[in-house]
């Protein structure tokens, strides 16, 4: 029997108190939820499937110290790669929107480093917890894949609400999908209207080049209309993972840390840079000068640099 979200996290209520976490990945850890249940009930209408929604959105940040962390060693080159450090670091609530069957699922667990990320897993809607060193700085992530278009109003909002971060997937095979994914922006920027959210745009399924229905360049466009950033990647071939959950915590940063923190880390970076990016880097800010009509292309381009804003 297949379920939908919805069932799953009625299920969920069953295993109240644990994360729903692969199990079957060595150290990683998994632990309760930090929830701070004031304010969940504050916003909860009182209906029964609150209760079990609440395992799910337990969402308010707890203090770094809390964290237990672990090393992940993957086999893909491609794996988000976490940290033994013992510095302190950052937790970010990063929320994963789209349409069904675009991949999102498929991506957290490319995250969250269950091995078969093709592989479509009946696990209840679920929450992956992941440190990761990005800039020579430690990061963690608490990603939710708990969105569903047929969820709860409820749902959806607090979905809406809870994240630090946003990654609005759609499928390049799925031209509906995509249309979705502008939709789902609109209603972002609607809920969080005064407040300036990291989004990143994610085409998917990039490997399959013969059903692409969606262009590179419709999805930048759109990222630029919207103004968020782009990225095209394979779950399947783990191919732009890394450099999509990297560039959310860099978003993030980019967006609460001080501007001198940030210039700190921009010259790291720079530094670390290759000579032929920065010579392209270089080229592109010389012609984009000379010809104005550049200025949109530049903008678009940018929508692909996940390292500034
Ligand atoms: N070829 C290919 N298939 C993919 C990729 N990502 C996901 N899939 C497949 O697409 C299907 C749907 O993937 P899911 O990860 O379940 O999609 P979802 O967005 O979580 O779907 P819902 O849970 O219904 O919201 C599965 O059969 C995956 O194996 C990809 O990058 N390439």
């Amino acid at each position: 029997m297949t379920l939908n979200k919805g069932d799953k996290l009625r299920n969920m209520d069953k295993r109240r108190g644990s994360m729903p976490f692969p199990m079957n990945v060595p150290n990683i850890h998994r632990r309760s939820m930090p929830v701070d249940d004031r304010d969940l009930h504050a916003t909860m209408p009182q209906t029964g499937q609150t209760d079990d929604l609440s395992n799910l959105l337990r969402c308010t940040s707890y203090s770094p110290s809390e964290q237990h962390r672990g090393s992940y060693a993957s086999d893909s080159s491609d794996s988000v790669i976490s940290t033994g450090s013992e510095t302190e670091s950052q937790i970010y609530k990063v929320v994963l929107l789209g349409e069904h069957g675009v991949g999102k699922s498929s991506l957290a667990r490319v995250f969250g480093g269950v091995e078969d990320a093709g592989h479509d897993c009946d696990e209840a809607g679920n929450t992956y917890d992941r440190s990761m060193v990005v800039d020579d700085e430690d990061a963690s992530i608490v990603l939710y894949d708990i969105w569903e278009q047929d969820n709860s109003q409820w749902l959806k909002d607090q979905c809406m609400r809870m994240g630090d971060a946003y990654i609005i997937v759609y499928s390049v095979t799925d031209k509906a999908s995509f249309e979705k994914a502008s939709e789902l922006r609109i209603q972002l920027r609607r809920a969080r209207q005064s407040e300036n959210i990291p989004i990143i745009l994610v085409g998917n399924k990039s490997d399959l080049v013969r059903s692409r229905e969606v262009s590179v360049d419709e999805g930048s466009a759109c990222a630029v209309v919207f103004d968020c950033k782009f990225i095209e990647t394979s779950a399947s071939l783990h191919h732009n993972v890394q450099d999509l959950f990297e560039g959310i915590v860099r978003q993030i940063r980019l967006r609460k840390d001080s501007k001198e923190e940030n210039a700190r880390r921009m010259a790291n970076c720079r530094r670390r840079e290759s000579i032929g990016k920065k010579a392209k880097r270089f080229l592109g800010r010389m012609v984009a000068r000379k010809n104005k009509k550049m200025a949109f292309r530049q903008k678009s381009k940018s929508c692909h640099d996940l390292t500034v804003l």
